[in-house]
Parts: C-alpha cells; sequence; structure tokens
C-alpha cells in the first residue's frame, strides 16, 4: 500500500473514524482545528477541469494592540511529470511550463502572494540513473535561463512572489551543475538564489554524480510579503540547517523536495513540522508526485535488482505553523494547489511564549561544534 493506490490519510481518518472521535483524534495528529480557507468557485472549477486537488486554510493570529495582522497567502504546487522521460527535452519543459503555469493561474484566482514549486519541477528526477545525457541538458542558467524568464512572466503578470528550484547550470563557473531554488521578486526582479546543501547519498538518489554540497550559506529573502528561505529536500533531515535559515530571520521556509513512499514517508509528516516548532516560523513541505519511467535500467549498489523506476513519489504537500498545527496535506496521488492563509505575527506571539531562540544555548554548542570537528577531538564521556 506504500504505492499509489492509497490517496491519503486523511481521508481514511474522514472515512472511518467515527464522527463523535474525529474533532479529538483531528487535534491530536494535527494540532488547533484550522479554519477552510474560502475559494473562489471559479478556481474549484477549473482544479476540476483540469484535473488536480486543491485546497485551502487559514493559520490565524491573535488580535494585538500595536501590530496590525500580518497575513500572506502561500500557494504550493505539487506535480507529476507531463511527458514520458524519453520525450525531447525541450518538449517535457514547455509541457511541465504550461503545467505547472496553468495552475499557478488558478493560484492567482486564490490571491496567492507566493508560489512555491517542487524540487527540479522542470524534468524528471533522474538523478537516479547515473547518466548524464540527457539529463544535465535540463540544466538552466539560474538569472536568466528559459524557466527564470517564464517565472518572471508569471511574478509580473500575478505579482507573486514565484520560488523556483531547478538544475542550475553555472556558466560563470566552468558551467558546474547544482540543485537550486531560484526566488523571483512579485516586480519580477530575481532576488537571488539558494543552492542545496546537503546531497543524499541514500536509495537511489544517487545525486551526488551530478551536484555538489551548495555554496549559497543559508540566504533570507526579504520580499514584500515576508521573509522567506528554502531548504531543498534532504536538507530538512538536518534540523541545524533549519535552525540557520531561521536565525537568519526566515519567517516561511520552504522545502521542495523529491521522496518516495518506501524510503521517506513515516518521517515526513514531522521533520518539516518539527522545524516549524523548534524555529518560531512556518515551514512548507513540498513533494512530487507520481511514478517516473527510465527507459534504462539503473541500480544504486544495495543489492536491488536493476529496475526503471525509483517507486511512488507521494505527493502529501503540507504547511506546519510555530504552534505546532498543521493542515491537512495534499493528495497522495494526485497533482495539487495547496494555498495557506498565514498571520506572520505567529511567530513572535509562539516566540513569546516558548522562548526557544532566547533559551537555546547557542553560544555552548558553537563552541562545542567548533571543538568537536578538530582533529584531535575527545568527546565528553566520563567513564568509571
Ligand atoms: N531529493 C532528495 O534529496 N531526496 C532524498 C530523499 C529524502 O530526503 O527523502
Amino acid at each position: 500500500m506504500s504505492g499509489k493506490d492509497f490517496e491519503s490519510l486523511e481521508k481514511v481518518l474522514e472515512t472511518y473514524v467515527p464522527e463523535a472521535e474525529r474533532r479529538e483524534v483531528r487535534r491530536l495528529l494535527f494540532g488547533k482545528e484550522l479554519k477552510k480557507l474560502n475559494l473562489p468557485q471559479s478556481a474549484i472549477d477549473a482544479s476540476v477541469e483540469q484535473d488536480f486537488d486543491l485546497k485551502g486554510y487559514v493559520f490565524e493570529a491573535s488580535p494585538e494592540q500595536l501590530r496590525p495582522p500580518r497575513t500572506v497567502r502561500v500557494g504550493l504546487i505539487q506535480n507529476k511529470i507531463v511527458l514520458p522521460t524519453d520525450a525531447p527535452v525541450l518538449e517535457q519543459i514547455k509541457a511541465l511550463h504550461k503545467r505547472v503555469g496553468e495552475m499557478v493561474d488558478v493560484a492567482a484566482m486564490c490571491g496567492v502572494n507566493i508560489v512555491c514549486f517542487q524540487e527540479a519541477w522542470t524534468m524528471p528526477f533522474a538523478f537516479c540513473t547515473r547518466e548524464r545525457e540527457p539529463w544535465t541538458e535540463f540544466a538552466e542558467s539560474a538569472e536568466d535561463g528559459l524557466t527564470t524568464r517564464f517565472c518572471i512572466q508569471l511574478a509580473k503578470k500575478y505579482n507573486m512572489v514565484v520560488v523556483s528550484p531547478i538544475l542550475e547550470r553555472d556558466e560563470i563557473h566552468s558551467g558546474t551543475l547544482w540543485n537550486t531554488a531560484v526566488v523571483v521578486s512579485n516586480n519580477g526582479n530575481v532576488l537571488g538564489k539558494s543552492r542545496k546543501n546537503h546531497i543524499p547519498r541514500v536509495g537511489d538518489f544517487n545525486e551526488s554524480t551530478y551536484y555538489m554540497e551548495g555554496n549559497t550559506g543559508h540566504p533570507v529573502f526579504q520580499t514584500q510579503f515576508g521573509k522567506i528561505a528554502v531548504n531543498i529536500c534532504y536538507g530538512r533531515h538536518h534540523p541545524l540547517n533549519w535552525l540557520m535559515y531561521s536565525i537568519h530571520g526566515a519567517e516561511i521556509i520552504f522545502n521542495p523536495s523529491a521522496t518516495v513512499g518506501l524510503l521517506s514517508e513515516p518521517m515526513w509528516p514531522i521533520e518539516a513540522r518539527n522545524a516549524a516548532i523548534a524555529n518560531h516560523c512556518f515551514t512548507c513541505a513540498i513533494n512530487r508526485v507520481g511514478t517516473e519511467f527510465f527507459k534504462n535500467e539503473f541500480t544504486s549498489g544495495d543489492g536491488k535488482k536493476a529496475h526503471h523506476d525509483f517507486g511512488h513519489f507521494y505527493g502529501s504537500s503540507y504547511v506546519a505553523a510555530p504552534d505546532g498545527s498543521r493542515c491537512p496535506g495534499l493528495s497522495r496521488t494526485r497533482d495539487g494547489l495547496l494555498v495557506t492563509e498565514m498571520d506572520l505575527n505567529l511567530n513572535r506571539q509562539v516566540a513569546d511564549k516558548w522562548n526557544f531562540k532566547m533559551t537555546g544555548r547557542y553560544e555552548l554548542y558553537a563552541e562545542e561544534l567548533k571543538n568537536t570537528i578538530q582533529h584531535d577531538f575527545k568527546p565528553n564521556i566520563l567513564k568509571e
């Protein structure tokens, strides 16, 4: 059942947990009850016609005396690839632009201010194969590649910040490849880019064959709608990575991902949510969806027989808030757009209550971490 036939945990709860207990079950699993966002009928109709899951929720904060609410609408898009993986490269890219572009049109109807796509959204997740061609041909300039120019158009058309995770080719540095999120402001300017800091070496995730650990640190992008950062996929397993974006001031941290059921699904609902709690910020976890087939079979040195696919990418994109609440996820099997309205005032309200930033002993950790990476480090173990 880890595959494509299981729609979502939420659907099972709605179907099988008796009405009387359902509210309490939801409170324990998801935190405080969230209001559903009133989405326009035109958006609902478009999602039906275009066959994607559309959900909307509101994360409220308490009214304050000195600060007005800081409300922002965030859209997360998860999608299958459109064409088979052996279709011509440019056709694959353009088909994805079309599909995701249409979903952004619906996001605009829903009043979305910031939209984020899944990891390497313009291509199949071909890094399992370890082949160079044609996959490296999907790489583009972060500053003025085809996809960035496409996102600039969307940003200007809809006054929307666009977070676009792509395979980057860095021509200035000898054409090297990176796994990069490009951030385009709502005015259509490239605000900057954030490269994936942690490269997986697990299962079929053979990404280290293609690119190195990112060298952009933990940039935070000041947008008109709030301060945002991008912690790409495998970075979500690294609590210090989340922490650093937060220390640099991120109010919303996106986690565009590509991950499969048998490997990571039990971890998925926990990690981004825990990061929201630990760092007093909102986190947005986005996963691609579907199964992608590759013509040439591949192995990954794990004793498994050669195979043609990664397994099922399980979608389930969701948003978590600093108070530990989270919204239901999108479908495990279908394309989807998740729209959440969040009041960023909640970050400081929760910080003032729980004080994790104030009680964190960063000077202790910094000193000890500095020591642990020394050659002559001696673990602090006391023995009889
Ligand atoms: N894309 C990526 O980093 N996947 C690694 C597997 C995981 O983090 O679940």
